[in-house]
């Protein structure tokens, strides 16, 4: 067991193509999307300690610390490890907020393998997997952490030959927090005509028009600048440019180290990935 500090990076993704496919009686919704991982990331500390703590420095976390999933993932394990020593945390927040790029999410699957390597659980993959799916419904993928295919409320995971690396990406964030919540509530779930799983395969240069993002149409309904954003990256070149998740997050991918250098809105927080 190591009472010494550890540090992690937890990571964000982005959603390539997002269909909502069916509203379930517990009120979520299933879906299917594939997740890849992107190198953005936070830095969370961790320390033995006497009792449970969190600090947070960077970008200000909306709400009670006490419902930072960090600590609901500590209090989660607690919860069935008893014994579990508290912990002092420390989260230094990177990642764009309420962006579709699932940043609390990781922090809690983070959070959860720490925890077992730290105190030696002995959690596997799947256990883990489990835990997180009690934290959200976005955390599970970050236990995994490589690109899946995924089903149900984003927690059946099946992990596909999805390589990125010839591409450069730009994410642009305008400040504007969707409600996760809100966005589901805009749409009427439709099994789509087509197969993501099969269509992902396509060359990135084909997928402009078939993978597509079910939130897009109402999300940018009461944003329009989000669908001017993404306009605007493929006429600097973008092969393909998509909103993540529910949003407000998009994704550009260009053809490698060839990312624009365009003048976006000053407010704007804009991430280039080479
Ligand atoms: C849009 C995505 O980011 C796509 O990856 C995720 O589906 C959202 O995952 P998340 O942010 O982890 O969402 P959660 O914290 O689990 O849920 C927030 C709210 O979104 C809605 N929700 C979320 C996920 C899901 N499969 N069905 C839903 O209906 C529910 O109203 C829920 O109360
Ligand atoms: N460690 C955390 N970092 C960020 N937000 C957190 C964290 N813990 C809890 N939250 C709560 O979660 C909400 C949104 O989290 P997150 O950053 O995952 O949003 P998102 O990028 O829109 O994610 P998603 O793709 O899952 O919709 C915030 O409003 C915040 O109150």
């Amino acid at each position: 067991m190591s009472t010494s500090a550890m540090v992690v990076f937890p990571n964000c993704k982005i959603n390539l193509g997002l269909h909502i496919t069916h509203k379930r009686a517990d009120g979520f919704h299933d879906l299917e999307t594939v997740f890849y991982p992107v190198a953005l990331t936070d830095a969370l500390e961790v320390l033995t300690a006497g009792e449970l703590q969190f600090t947070g420095s960077g970008i200000s976390i909306p709400g009670d610390s006490g419902e930072n999933l960090c600590v609901r993932a500590f209090q989660l394990l607690q919860q069935d490890f008893p014994a579990l020593q508290p912990v002092q945390i420390h989260l230094h927040k990177h990642i764009p907020i309420g962006a579709g790029l699932g940043g609390g999410s990781a922090d809690g699957a983070f959070m959860l393998q720490l925890l077992n390597n730290k105190y030696q659980l002995g959690l596997s993959e799947a256990q883990l997997i489990a835990y997180a799916a009690q934290l959200g419904s976005d955390c599970p993928f970050f236990i995994s952490n490589k690109p899946c295919f995924a089903t149900g409320r984003g927690e059946m995971l099946e992990p596909i030959a999805l390589d990125l690396s010839a591409y450069s990406m730009l994410l642009v964030y305008p400040g504007i927090h969707v409600n996760t919540g809100w966005a589901f509530r805009q749409l009427t779930p439709a099994v789509p005509l087509y197969s993501l799983k099969e269509m992902i395969q396509l060359p990135v240069s084909e997928w402009r028009g078939v993978i597509t993002n079910d939130f897009e149409l109402p999300v940018f309904s009461e944003y329009p600048v989000l669908a001017e954003i993404k306009e605007e990256m493929y006429r600097q070149g973008a092969v393909y440019a998509a909103m993540s998740g529910s949003g407000s997050a998009i994704v550009g991918l260009f053809p490698k180290a060839s990312l624009p250098d365009v003048e976006w809105d000053s407010s704007y927080k804009v991430f280039k990935i080479r």
